[in-house]
């Protein structure tokens, strides 16, 4: 099975650039979160509009109200909405008001909190496992922090999804192997400091992707 992959956090051009040439599946843009990475709607416009179509734009988003969905879909082009720390039923509903595809972020570290992506199942579209940020974190992602894979082994997923959370060029292998994972996302992995994408790191990464 092919994997692909979603580079989030981006911010500028050259890095959105290495993404797309090195076969990134899905680009992530960061909006309205106490977040290094995040971009406004209308500076993410010019970013979007260089994504081709075979490339998704996904905006994420921390439990967002109805207008700042409203403004990155209307001004910034995204197609694909990613959601952190939103209930199911918000969710539910911010899929029916846009119309597009729909990720519901499920902060993973006891097999409880697994089982909590259940209640996603006809909520949302896709699942992105992520790692839980320590308490007290300022963010619900981007901190490289991986979660016990092993607790997947087994587990029925109540719909597509992906894994993310501490993956970099020299783990991604490894996580795959173990998960079976088809769709992997990174941000402070192909970083060279907070917020700051590299290039190389990117290539990297989509290169490991690639060879598995
Ligand atoms: O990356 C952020 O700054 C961010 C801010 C607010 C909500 C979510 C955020 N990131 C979500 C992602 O999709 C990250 O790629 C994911 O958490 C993995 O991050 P990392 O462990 O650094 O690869």
């Amino acid at each position: 099975m092919p994997v692909s992959a979603k580079i989030c956090g981006l911010s500028t051009e050259d890095t959105l650039g290495a993404a797309i040439a090195g076969g990134a599946s899905h680009v992530g843009f960061v909006f309205f979160a106490p977040s290094p990475r995040d971009v406004d709607p209308a500076r993410a416009a010019a970013l979007v509009a260089m994504v081709p179509d075979h490339v998704r734009a996904v905006g994420v988003f921390v439990d967002p109200d109805d207008a700042a969905v409203e403004r990155a879909v209307s001004v910034a082009g995204i197609d694909t909405l990613q959601l952190h720390k939103t209930a199911p039923s918000r969710v539910a509903a911010l899929r029916a008001r846009f119309g597009i595809e729909t990720w519901a972020a499920v902060a993973v570290k006891t097999r409880a909190d697994l089982d909590a992506a259940r209640s996603y199942a006809g909520a949302a579209d896709r699942i992105l496992y992520d790692a839980k940020t320590p308490d007290g974190a300022a963010l619900p992602g981007g901190m490289g922090v991986r979660f016990d894979w092993s607790l997947l082994d087994g587990f029925r997923h109540p719909l597509p999804w992906a894994l993310s959370g501490g993956l970099d060029a020299g783990n991604v292998a490894e996580a795959v192997r173990r998960t079976g994972a088809t769709l992997v996302d990174v941000s402070s992995g192909v970083e060279s400091a907070p917020g700051v994408k590299d290039v190389d790191k990117i290539a990297a990464f989509l290169q490991s992707v690639a060879q598995l």
